[in-house]
């Protein structure tokens, strides 16, 4: 029988943080803790210090950016409050709801910054339902003990169809033709359009993404040359070159698929756009602070580049509606519209019903084993670890969940404390500062409970504990 079967319960914890100091400084002291098994309901008091089990259903989770219905399904299956909301919320707001949340699902648009975090008093898990995880200070998440999920890869295939897309349609000035055609005007022309076929695409950052534009540009006949700052296998016949000018030197089309870093901040600014061929093209699907906006348009009235697509920008709108991209948001924007051969899309690239419920599925999974197992497993900022499913059919068996500061001595001293009874299974690992324990211990009696509790609480090294049972 699995965990979930057992809709296994989860623990509770008030995080009283303490910010007077840096981003490392964070207690915790629990005021209650939970579990049971399915037929047990029962009440839990914030206010008790006593530990009190209590169910799923007292897990509440905050899903923003309108995550996908399977996300919702999935955790209403797991017995979780589901607050949902479309758009993401002004950040006064979000400190509000994520007080008494213990997970919150967002997309790229909701920063969750240490400013925010700092109110999570609850909170267990983070769910980035995409790919990029940027707009979370993660290393503050991971000192207060809260793990990051995201999904890898599964809009990877919308961006790389997108952009072909892209190619294609600068390449024919197809938004311009579509433009004139709209408002009246038949405008016929040749000049400076061209086929793709044997034109040279130059990918910068080739990973999930990047590669798998490079296999379907090839399928289409160009040549693709790369430039990444790791060495990565090359597919089909694409070459990796060795700088991002020789990149830019050759290509007749350039499209970034890095995440937002500080080396990728404004990645392509004056000297590189100098640097590119005359009429070449730019497509930016990644993060809006790798171009540098006011040196493209400047780039593009001096007639050195010949378009561009664009579907990310340093600011974007939180939510859907007129007049949302306006000068208010971004200075250029209006110097931006009026040039021609630019697409701008609204930050589509992952927006295809098949990623986004693949995506839902995938880290609505991952965060109901974070809270329901333990399982860090894909977690962007903390120590992977898993252990088989908890073995209810056992009597008097409790999961430990200890992360702790990676300092020397802490298994020891957490051992001892377990050393009563019987250790089934552990397994601990580490990622810099932090570390995290999984051990199911047996022969544990209710009584017992408590006191495991409050010994592991007063472990110097301790972040956070749950126990299941
Ligand atoms: N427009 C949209 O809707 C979407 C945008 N994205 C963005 O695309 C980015 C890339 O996604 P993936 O391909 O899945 O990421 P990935 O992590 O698989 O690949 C990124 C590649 O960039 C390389 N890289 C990092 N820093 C670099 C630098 N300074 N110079 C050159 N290469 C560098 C890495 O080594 C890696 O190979 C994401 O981080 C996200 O920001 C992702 C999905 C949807
Ligand atoms: O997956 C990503 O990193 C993206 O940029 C897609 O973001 P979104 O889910 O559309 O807000």
């Amino acid at each position: 029988m699995s965990a979930q079967d057992i809709n296994c319960l989860q623990n509770s914890f008030q995080k009283a943080i303490n910010m007077s100091g840096s981003p490392g400084i964070v207690s915790t002291s629990p005021t209650q803790s939970f579990m049971n098994t399915l037929p047990r309901r029962l009440s839990t008091s914030k206010q008790s210090k006593a530990l009190k089990p209590f169910s799923t259903g007292d897990i509440k989770i905050l899903l923003l950016e309108n995550v996908n219905t399977a996300a919702i399904q999935i955790f209403k299956e797991q017995g979780y409050q589901v607050d949902f909301y479309k758009s993401s919320l002004p950040e006064e707001d979000l400190i509000e709801k994520i007080k008494d949340v213990h997970a919150i699902g967002i997309r790229s648009k909701t920063k969750l910054t240490a400013n925010v975090l700092q109110h999570a008093r609850n909170l267990v898990v983070i769910g980035c339902f995409c790919i990029g995880t940027n707009q979370v200070d993660l290393d503050y998440a991971a000192n207060m003990g809260v793990a990051v999920f995201n999904s890898p890869f599964s809009n990877s295939r919308s961006v790389a169809e997108l952009v072909i897309a892209e190619i294609i349609s600068l390449a024919r000035q197809l938004g311009d033709r579509s433009i004139e055609l709209h408002t009246g005007t038949w405008n016929k022309v040749s000049a400076r359009c061209w086929e793709i076929r044997g034109k040279t695409l130059g990918i910068i950052g080739y990973g999930h993404i990047g590669s798998q534009l490079s296999v379907l540009a090839e399928a289409m006949g160009m040549h693709v040359i790369y430039y990444d700052i790791v060495t990565i296998m090359a597919l089909g016949t694409a070459k990796q070159v060795s700088t991002l000018d020789e990149l830019l030197n050759k290509s007749d089309f350039v499209s970034l698929h890095v995440p937002e870093t500080s080396e990728t901040k404004n990645m392509l600014s004056f000297p590189q756009f100098a640097a590119m061929k005359d009429g070449a093209y730019v497509i930016n699907a990644s993060r809006g602070t790798v171009v540098d906006i006011p040196a493209l348009v400047q780039a593009m009235q001096a007639g050195k580049i010949a378009g561009a697509a664009l579907d990310v920008y340093p600011n974007e709108p939180g939510k859907n509606g007129a007049n949302t991209y306006n000068d208010d948001l971004n200075s250029w924007t209006s110097q931006l519209v009026s040039l021609p051969n630019v697409i701008l899309t609204p930050h589509i690239g992952g927006s295809t019903e098949e990623a986004q419920s693949a995506i839902g599925i995938e880290v609505a999974h991952s965060l109901s084993k974070y809270i329901n197992e333990g399982n860090s497993v894909g977690s962007v900022n903390f120590p992977e670890v898993s252990l088989r499913s908890l073995d209810f059919d056992q009597e008097n068996t409790v999961r430990v969940l200890y992360i702790h500061r990676n300092v020397p001595g802490v298994l020891k001293t957490v051992n001892n404390i377990l050393s009563s009874h019987n250790i089934e299974k552990q397994f601990s690992d580490s990622n810099g500062d932090i570390a995290y324990l999984i051990a199911d211990i047996s022969q544990v009696n209710q009584s017992d409970i408590k006191n495991i509790y409050d010994e592991l609480n007063q472990t110097s090294a301790k972040i956070s504990i749950r126990l299941l049972y």
